[in-house]
């Protein structure tokens, strides 16, 4: 198959959709790589690396489009990407549709094949491509929480560890699934004091066995996260129904019992966020303010760790975009369930319930784009 990776182009994304290592494994599988010129620099990888691992390295990102079978990237495709993607074109990257309904049209459009890295999904119900990046987002909520707290930028002053003879910071934290456990623990290791909700109860009953004791558990409802947030310092929006619009935990009415300089960090923001009054930011301009209270709801936290977030993402995606290059992608969902349900739009239909239900766009049977796939 001929694989195209594209430099990203979303702001301050550093990431790259695969290694010079990726290269090598894919080529050892007979495939043609085209990467184009300093795709992987933000990351740390040169040309000549790719070069050396057996890829071709072009010079504009037309001719990656105009070359590739399959395109692995990162980030969802900008604007100025729509125009270059070709019908029955293979993209494997995020995509997070439920908060994109420009995406999702010019998606439908361009007639392409859209393998979203977030709905991957195994039997166990776990998120093989989106866990890694959900790894590093918990891991720098707490991180982008405290700076954020302080004084100059805004936030209520406070230190989240506190001192001897003074409190640390309170942090509350919205789901205890993959960032919700990471922010949480980053958070109390940090010295806070950290109450973590969820709908789940045995996801609870886990985190009550190993997490130190400043972390709590709570079940989450409107009453326990009202009366939470009125003393909260710093609010994590960290849950997940997947491929779905996140369900609004946090609604603007509420901000105002909230103390002022109270930081939210809505790592949702890619499905559309958990607090209302959320609408992305990026990494140049990560915070607005409502009802002073600061929100930072970048939706793409991991690019700003370029270093940590390739080599963590391209472990994972690597053997599925093995897979997907050896067999193609209609033998390959067959084969393999958890591909499949990546599988969001497919030649102009929409496969995925969840971006069908944000968008009131009708929904296909996979199966009848699996089947009747001749490409
Ligand atoms: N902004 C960014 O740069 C990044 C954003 N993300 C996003 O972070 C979000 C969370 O991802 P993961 O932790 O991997 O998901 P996950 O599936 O591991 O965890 C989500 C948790 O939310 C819980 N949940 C669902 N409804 C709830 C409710 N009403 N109250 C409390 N908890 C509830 C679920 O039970 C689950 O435990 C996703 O939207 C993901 O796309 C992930 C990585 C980077
Ligand atoms: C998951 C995601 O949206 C990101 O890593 O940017
Ligand atoms: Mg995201």
């Amino acid at each position: 198959m001929i694989i195209g990776v594209p430099k990203e182009i979303k702001n301050n994304e550093n990431r790259v959709g695969l290694t010079p290592a990726g290269v090598a494994e894919l080529r050892k599988h007979g495939h043609e790589l085209y990467v184009q010129s300093t795709a992987g620099l933000g990351s740390g990888f040169q040309d000549a690396e790719y070069e050396e691992a057996g890829a071709t390295v072009l010079a504009t990102i037309e001719e990656v489009y105009a070359k590739a079978e399959m395109i692995v990237k990162v980030k969802e495709p900008i604007a100025q990407e729509y125009p270059l993607i070709k019908e029955n074109q293979l993209l494997f990257t995020y995509f997070h549709f439920a908060s994109g309904e420009e995406l999702t049209h010019a998606m439908i459009e361009r007639k392409a094949v859209c393998l979203a890295y977030e709905t991957v999904e195994l039997p166990s119900r776990a998120l093989p491509l989106l866990i890694p990046m959900s790894e590093v987002a918990g891991r720098m909520a707490p991180q982008e929480g405290a700076k954020y707290l302080e004084k100059p930028l805004k936030g209520r002053g406070i230190l989240l560890g506190g001192v001897p003879g003074v409190k640390p910071a309170e942090v509350l934290v919205l789901g205890a699934g993959i960032v919700g456990t990471q922010a949480a623990k980053i958070a109390a290791g940090l010295g806070a004091q950290v109450t973590i909700m969820d709908i789940s109860l045995n996801r609870l009953r886990e985190l009550d066995d190993f997490m130190p004791k400043n972390v709590v558990t709570q079940y989450s409802n409107e009453y326990n996260i009202r009366a939470a947030i009125k003393t909260a310092d710093l609010i994590i929006g960290a849950v997940l129904i997947p491929g779905a619009k996140a369900p609004h935990l946090i609604t603007r009415e509420m901000l105002k019992t909230m103390k002022p300089g109270t930081v939210l960090v809505d790592v949702a923001v890619d499905q559309g966020g958990c607090i209302e009054t959320c609408k992305p930011t990026t990494h140049e301009n990560p915070t607005f303010i409502i009802d002073d209270i600061v929100h930072y709801c970048v939706a793409n936290m991991p690019g700003a760790v370029p270093y940590t977030s390739t080599l963590a993402l391209t472990n994972a995606t690597l053997p599925y975009a093995v897979k997907l290059a050896n067999l193609g992608w209609q033998e390959a969902c067959r084969r393999d369930e958890a591909l499949r349900l990546g599988l969001n739009v497919v030649h102009g239909e929409v496969v995925y319930k969840g971006v069908a239900e944000a968008w009131n766009l009708p929904l296909v049977d996979v199966q009848n784009v699996l089947e009747g796939a001749t490409v």
